[in-house]
C-alpha cells in the first residue's frame, strides 16, 4: 500500500468529532478518489495523511516524499514566470541549473504545460494554473499526491485538463500513487477505486462504479 490510516480520530475545537476511526487504504500507482457529503471530513483525513493534523488517535503510514496540492492554485502560485514557479520547490535543493531546468521541463511535459515556460502565471487560466501547481509538487519526485478538490473553481475544458495531468503522472514513469477529494461525480470515470466517506470515517471502498451505485442509492433514499 502507498498510504493507510486506521482507525483515525480527530476532534476541532475540543469536542466536536470530525473523524470518528476513519479508515483507509490507498494502493500504489492507482488514482484513487475520496468522496462524500459536505463536512463528512475528507479534507481533514487528506491534512492528517499530508503531516499537516495530529490525529488524536489512530495511526496512518505515508512515504516521506509526499506532494500536496490544494483547491486554490492562487495560493500556490507564487512566482512571476512558469519556470520559475515549479523551479521554487527546488531551491533548497541546491541543483545545478542544467538539472533544475531538465527537471522542471519533464515535470511540465507531464501536465502538458512544456510550452508555457516563459509565460507569466498571472497570464494562466485556472486550469493550467492548478497545472503549473501539479507540476510543482511533481518535480521534487513524490511518491503519494494529495489532491485536495482540484477542479472545484473550473469550467469543463480546464477540469479535463487537470484530470489528465494527474492520470499522466499516476501512468507515467515515476508512478505516482494520488489521492484526489471530489465532489464531481464525472471524475470517477479515470479513478482506478475510489472510496466514500460520510460521518467522519470511510464508509466503503470500491471501484468507482461500485462506489458510484452505493452513492446514488443514498441519494435515492
Ligand atoms: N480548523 C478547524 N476548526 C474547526 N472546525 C473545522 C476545522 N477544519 C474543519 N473543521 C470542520 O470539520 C468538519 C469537516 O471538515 P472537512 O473540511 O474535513 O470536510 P470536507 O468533507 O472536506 O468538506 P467539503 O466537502 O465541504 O470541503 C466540518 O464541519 C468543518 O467545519
Amino acid at each position: 500500500m502507498a498510504a493507510t490510516a486506521s482507525n483515525v480520530c480527530v476532534s476541532l475545537d475540543g469536542q466536536r468529532q470530525v473523524l470518528s476511526n476513519a479508515s483507509l487504504s490507498i494502493q500504489k500507482g492507482t488514482l484513487h478518489m475520496l468522496l462524500g457529503p459536505n463536512a463528512c471530513g475528507k479534507s481533514t483525513l487528506l491534512r492528517v495523511l499530508g503531516g499537516l493534523l495530529k490525529p488524536d488517535s489512530g495511526t496512518f503510514s505515508v512515504p516521506s516524499s509526499i506532494g500536496y496540492v490544494f483547491q486554490n492554485p492562487d495560493h500556490q502560485v507564487v512566482m512571476p514566470t512558469v519556470a520559475a514557479d515549479v523551479a521554487f520547490g527546488l531551491g533548497r535543493q541546491k541543483l545545478p541549473a542544467a538539472e533544475v531546468h531538465r527537471r522542471v521541463l519533464e515535470a511540465l511535459r507531464l501536465v502538458g504545460m512544456e510550452d508555457c515556460l516563459e509565460r507569466a502565471c498571472h497570464t494562466l487560466s485556472g486550469g493550467q494554473k492548478q497545472r503549473v501547481a501539479i507540476a510543482g509538487a511533481l518535480v521534487q519526485n513524490p511518491q503519494v499526491l494529495l489532491l485536495d478538490e482540484l477542479t472545484t473553481f473550473l469550467e469543463a475544458g480546464d477540469q479535463a485538463a487537470v484530470l489528465t495531468a494527474v492520470r499522466a503522472a499516476v501512468d507515467g514513469p515515476q508512478r505516482v500513487t494520488a489521492l484526489w477529494v471530489t465532489h464531481r461525480f464525472e471524475e470517477l470515470t479515470r479513478a482506478d477505486a475510489a472510496s466514500f466517506m460520510d460521518g467522519g470515517r470511510v464508509q466503503m471502498t470500491g471501484t468507482p462504479q461500485n462506489v458510484l451505485r452505493r452513492m446514488h442509492r443514498m441519494k435515492g433514499r
